[in-house]
């Protein structure tokens, strides 16, 4: 009853007329910030990866080495047709709808496997997206063998009822034919189709912004290259720029096996859940079956300590019975997981993925053996590059003005910070003010002379100075972009004390030098801090092997960088003497006419004995050649290369014409 002074402003029974449930793709539509559609340019990344991961996925769940075609082409002022190709297995008709028009529908949820995606329910909520801002359907071409013509479907999701709704011959689809008849449908639907024996070809059209630099796709894209050296990537941007990375390997990764939840992994509400859908068998049976590593003695065991028979049926256990035998795992050794389900990029792979894109002159690689958080097995590996010379200082001036033409950033500092990877905002400034140009001068409308300045700026301020480590971060293969700080790799890397490595570094900040890191997570079920997948939760076993992984990088770029820097002393040390034997072999001679000659040749044999180091010189594992082969030797994993000239650190692109050209 309303207390008096207040009104009853409603009933229990109006209330109940608005009540009702909610369907999973009316939540996502209203939240689709925690799927990375937060914003229109976020949106635009979110859709190519999602697609592209799935390819990815596909193509090796087959057993197939993954081709895959992007192509991003603006539509209007604020919309992008975006088309993603792989030449995998296809796709059954009767599933294509409920993959591409369902949310929460997949293949890889229910299991424990190492895959990119897990949830499913990037692609569709992808085509939601697009549908939502657009209203244009989500296009699939799909062909499952050679024999087969390939299917074509325009689906839109009902968010109300989260189904798909097929747009196109009747609700069935329609088969393309082949040849030019199946051409010309092709172009008159606007999709396009590379002629494959079988893939798959989403599109998608979405309100989006293209921007180049930090978090865009073709950052996406570069970094896949780099943890997935066995896959050939073709995008075509939306200035119709085109951009190849070829494979560097045919080996496809090792299959990844399923694995059963290991008991220690599951939670005592899961567990209940488990025993009301097992089909009937006793608790024994349940035990072994639906758990890995219960052996019929570790399953008797558990029933023992629980006081539950083990031959009793599963149903007829009550839930008092269930937290006991919880209780009880808890209290059994077990032994933990098998971790061979896992399958790591190898640190040779990982040397070869960062050596093709990212410039450097000494590159290291530590894959952890696997560790176990809460039941379920993953595996660290960490690569390094350090090093290369700055690609700002090594531009030519040509190059200069056309990144200056192509740029679409607004200020000067923007335009080097997004054009040069891993330049940071300090080298930027530095750059800027050395260059006398205003703060904020625009990119677009610098006159000759100011950018004969900038040229002149960036070939002489020695950016490795400032520059600030480069961090990326993976999870089954798939770079993480966004969510930095949250991510348990940044907060081990902050953690990690780089001063014993070589490297500056100020009290809680990202340690300073020419370097780059790859940090690389693979898991069954990797545990990310939201359904975005952008950062790993900070579990303590996963930051623990996070950091004996830097660790083991680090300790090689520090001898490697005391050797260099001993190789310097030495040689400056050399030219000093030189500088001055000719003068001391003309006074001796002077006081006890020795022969002048002879005593210079004499002192020039000590001077470059006693300056030996500077003569060092390394072969590609870091050892030392000529004399002792073992004073640096720094094992399988490092690969030490000739830093000259290398434009992989220049985030630009290349038309198809220049690259013809440059095969000429
Ligand atoms: N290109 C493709 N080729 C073959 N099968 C595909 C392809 N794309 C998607 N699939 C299938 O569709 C399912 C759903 O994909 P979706 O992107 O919605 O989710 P997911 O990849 O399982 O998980 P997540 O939401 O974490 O990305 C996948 O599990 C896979 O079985």
């Amino acid at each position: 009853m309303a207390t008096s002074g207040t009104k009853r402003r409603s009933t229990a029974k109006a209330m109940a007329a608005s009540q009702k449930e909610i369907s999973v793709s009316e939540f996502f539509a209203k939240n689709r910030h925690l799927l990375g559609f937060d914003n229109p340019r976020k949106a635009l990344l979110t859709t190519v990866k999602e697609a592209v991961d799935n390819s990815l996925d596909a193509c090796e769940e087959a057993g197939i080495l993954p081709e895959i075609w992007v192509h991003i082409q603006p539509t209007s002022a604020n919309r992008y047709k975006v088309g993603i190709q792989d030449n995998g297995p296809g796709i059954l008709k009767k599933q294509i709808p409920l993959i591409f028009g369902k949310l929460l529908y997949g293949s890889k949820f229910h299991r424990l496997r190492q895959s990119r995606g897990q949830q499913g329910i990037g692609i569709s909520a992808a085509g939601m997206y697009g549908v939502q801002t657009t209203g244009k359907p989500v296009k699939i071409v799909s062909k499952v063998s050679v024999r087969k013509p390939a299917h074509y479907y325009e689906i839109q999701i009902d968010t109300k009822k989260n189904e798909p709704k097929i747009l196109n011959g009747k609700g069935e689809g329609v088969d393309i034919p082949p040849g030019e008849k199946g051409a010309k449908y092709i172009e008159k639907h606007g999709i396009e189709w590379v002629d494959q024996p079988h893939g798959t070809r989403v599109t998608i059209e979405l309100e989006a912004k293209y921007v180049r630099g930090r978090g865009s796709v073709d950052e996406y894209l570069t970094q896949t290259a780099i943890a997935n050296p066995h896959v050939t990537l073709h995008y075509l941007d939306p200035d119709d720029y085109q951009y190849d990375f070829l494979r560097s390997t045919d080996q496809l990764p090792s299959e990844p096996k399923e694995i059963k939840p290991h008991p220690y992994g599951v939670e005592v509400g899961r567990m209940a859940q488990m025993f009301e859908e097992s089909e009937a068998m006793s608790v024994s049976e349940f035990m072994r079956t639906k758990f890995s590593r219960v052996t019929p003695a570790v399953a008797k065991k558990v029933c023992t300590t629980a006081k539950v028979s083990s031959r009793v049926s599963v149903h007829k256990v009550d839930r008092p019975q269930i937290d006991k035998l919880y209780e009880a795992i808890q209290a059994t050794r077990i032994s933990p997981p098998a971790t061979d389900c896992i399958c790591p990029i190898g640190e040779d792979l990982i040397l070869k993925g960062l050596h093709q894109v990212v410039p450097g002159e000494f590159y290291a690689a530590a894959t952890r053996p696997p560790g176990v958080y809460r039941g379920n097995p993953f595996q660290i590996e960490v690569g390094l590059a350090y090093g290369g010379t700055a690609p700002t200082q090594n531009i030519t001036k040509e190059l200069l003005l056309e990144l200056l033409e192509e740029t679409d950033t607004r200020t000067v500092r923007q335009f080097l910070i997004h054009t040069f990877n891993g330049l940071g905002g300090d080298a930027a400034d530095k750059i800027v003010k050395t260059s006398g140009l205003k703060t904020r001068q625009a990119p677009g409308g610098l006159k000759p002379k100011d950018r004969d300045k900038l040229f002149d700026a960036m070939k002489h301020v020695n950016v490795a100075e400032g520059q600030q480590m480069e961090v990326m971060r993976y999870a089954n293969r798939v770079p993480l972009q966004f969510q930095q700080s949250a991510c348990a790799v940044t907060q081990t890397i902050l953690g990690t004390n780089w001063r014993g490595y070589g490297l500056s570094q100020s009290r809680g900040a990202m340690p300073k030098g020419p370097v780059s890191l790859m940090v690389h997570i693979a898991s069954v079920w990797v545990p990310f801090t939201s359904e975005s997948k952008e950062a790993i939760a900070s579990y303590p076993e996963i930051q623990k092997e996070i950091r004996l992984g830097l660790q083991a990088v680090g300790r090689k770029l520090g001898m490697y960088l005391r050797r260099r820097m001993k190789v310097k002393q030495q040689s400056d040390r050399r030219e000093i003497f030189l500088r001055y034997l000719k003068e001391v072999a003309g006074a001796v001679s002077v006081i006890n006419a020795a022969e002048e000659k002879e005593l210079y040749d004499q002192l020039v044999a000590v001077a470059q004995k006693r300056t030996a180091e500077a003569d060092m010189k390394l072969d590609d594992r870091g050892r030392k050649i000529e004399e002792d082969p073992t004073e640096m030797n720094l094992g399988e994993n490092v690969l030490i290369v000739d830093p000259a000239g290398h434009e992989a650190a220049i985030n630009r692109v290349v038309t198809e014409e220049e690259e013809e050209g440059a095969e000429e």
